[in-house]
């Protein structure tokens, strides 16, 4: 028997594990195998056909160290019982079905993100979201968020959307960047309203920061559509608010503020943001450019629940910003949607030489004289240059309008609303509606001032070209602006724009603010001059 099994095994490479308990058959006298049987009885699940084949006697049990060492079969030498060799395999087996299952998941997820072109960087991130519907079927939301999306006309979920959600709804750090445009409010708030419940005593779950009032009262706004249905304390950080807001008695879930009336509320009003899950710095880059650094870190410590989940937004993401907001988060996904820091690809570019100041109020009059197609969003680099351009086209029957800091908050609101219900054609603007503003359908941005870096001229155009909608933009230069072109030029060839090619053979010229004094915008001949 041994001689034929040593024969039979010789040379052949068996995977003894698995074959364990025939190998056995083969090996022993009947005595040795009727130790292995008895060793199949003593685990839990014994084997069939060994039981069978004792005609119902019961075995006595044997103590496992009795079974000699099948010889050439190091197998038993550890004295492994057969069935927990059996259940190994078939451990393995599952396991092995289970690895299949896992690579064709992680298969579908990288199809899916090369469809969409997103790009993510972090372990463990989870695969993105193939439709809304499966917020239901994956993440079981509450049918109202499903309803209101497609009341407002949400079919799919845009790219950012598809990976930012399930991101934030498995409460990761992240840092996000998409294109201007492309859905990222929609991709933060979301979750949000997924994960918190409305009306905890508890206080603030969720704080949404913007780099400007209207931006904040905008999204505000996005915020209540998303959760009709659902009894949210949803709360814009008003100016009465900041100072003399009674969060104590006032239910609140989620805030949206700029970090200044957060700071102060924080500071002024003991506004309690311990029990906050989620941190949204939207605009991000913006934020810790526009000196808010300290009221940013006055938040982040006041959001001190231990396992908040901090977030950054933007079209823009420079990698200082991601080095500094880096020391805050932990174990942070990053999605970049497309290229990192472009302009939306659904935008016609042009550059106009203006030649001088003068050159410009006549290339913006002759602009509108041959195809003026409202809604029209005109920046220039400053409050006064705003109102010196909004004077001079106040005559040409045009319905122009004017936005800028020194208005009052009102007039600030009427102005976005005028323009936002087209009783305004044009509106004069200086960077203060360049990011984040969301106006339906704005046909053409003009730069009538040059934009003083790429990352101005990235959101200032991508106010237009939104929600897949097709968008123009027209960028007037001077002389004085030629050297700076070649930053606007890089953009513009990044996202599909023809660029003349001794545009692109300027210098690049480090990252610094083109904001040169100008001559002021006016017809009338200047006394001084
Ligand atoms: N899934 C979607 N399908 C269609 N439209 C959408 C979808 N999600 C958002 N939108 C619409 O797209 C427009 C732009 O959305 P949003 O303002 O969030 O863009 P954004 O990426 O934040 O832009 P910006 O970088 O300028 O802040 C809005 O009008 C919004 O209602």
């Amino acid at each position: 028997m041994e001689k034929a099994s040593a024969l039979l095994f010789s040379g052949v490479r068996v995977d003894r594990k698995r074959f364990a308990l025939e190998i056995a058959r083969f090996q022993q006298p009947k005595k040795e195998l009727e130790d292995v049987e008895c060793m199949a009885d003593s685990a839990p699940e014994a084997l069939p056909d060994v039981k069978a084949n004792k005609k119902g006697k019961k075995r006595k049990r044997k103590d496992k160290d009795s079974c000699d060492a099948v010889e050439g079969f190091s197998v038993f030498k550890n004295s492994e019982s057969v069935s927990s060799i059996l259940e190994r395999n078939a451990l393995e087996a599952t396991s092995a079905e289970m690895k299949k299952d896992v690579e064709k998941e992680i298969e579908k997820a990288s199809v899916l993100r090369k469809k969409h072109g997103i790009h993510i960087s972090g372990h463990g991130v989870p695969p993105p979201l193939e439709s809304f519907a499966e917020l239901s079927s994956r993440y079981n939301c509450k049918p109202y968020i499903l309803r209101n999306f497609s009341e407002l006309g949400f079919r799919e979920p845009t790219p950012i959307q598809r990976q930012a959600i399930p991101v934030l709804l498995s409460k990761r750090d992240c840092f996000a960047c998409a294109p201007t445009g492309s859905g990222k409010t929609l991709a933060f708030l979301c979750p949000m309203l997924m994960k918190i419940k409305p009306g905890l005593k508890n206080g603030v779950q969720a704080v949404v920061l913007c780099p400007t009032r209207e931006l904040a009262a905008q999204t505000a706004r996005e915020c209540k559509k998303l959760a009709t249905g659902r009894k949210f304390y949803i709360k814009l950080m008003t100016k009465e608010l900041s100072r003399c807001g009674d969060f104590e008695k006032m239910p609140c879930d989620i805030i949206i503020s700029t970090p200044l009336r957060l700071d102060l509320a924080i500071c002024k009003r003991k506004l309690d943001l311990s029990w906050v899950k989620y941190l949204v710095l939207d605009e991000a880059d913006k934020l810790f450019e526009l000196g808010f650094v300290e009221q940013i870190d006055s938040v982040v410590k006041a959001c001190s629940k231990t396992t908040v989940v901090r977030t950054l937004f933007s079209a823009t993401l420079p990698e200082t910003v991601e080095k500094l907001a880096s020391t805050v988060m932990v174990d942070a996904v990053r999605i970049i949607i497309g290229r990192k820091n472009s302009a939306s690809e659904m935008i016609k570019q042009k550059l106009v030489f203006a030649g001088s100041e003068k050159g410009k109020l006549l290339a913006i009059r002759q602009s509108f004289s041959e195809s003026l197609n409202p809604p029209v969003l005109v920046f220039v680099q400053s409050k006064e240059r705003a109102k010196e351009l909004y004077k001079e086209l106040t005559f040409d029957d045009i319905k122009v309008d004017v936005i800028h800091a020194d208005l009052s908050q009102q007039q600030r609101e009427d102005a976005v609303d005028n323009f936002r219900s087209g009783k305004t054609w044009v509106l004069i603007a200086t960077d203060v509606v360049s990011r984040g503003m969301d106006f339906k359908g704005i046909n053409c941005v003009i730069n009538y001032d040059f934009p003083e870096s790429a990352a101005a001229y990235i959101h200032r155009i991508g106010r237009s070209g939104r929600a897949g909608r097709p968008g123009e933009a027209v960028t007037f230069f001077t002389e004085e602006d030629k050297p700076f072109l070649r930053n606007i030029a890089n953009v513009m060839a990044a996202s599909g724009c023809e660029v003349p090619s001794w545009i692109l053979a300027l210098p690049k010229l480090r990252k610094r603010k083109h904001r040169p004094q100008r001559d002021s915008i006016s017809t009338i001949p200047d006394d001084s001059a």
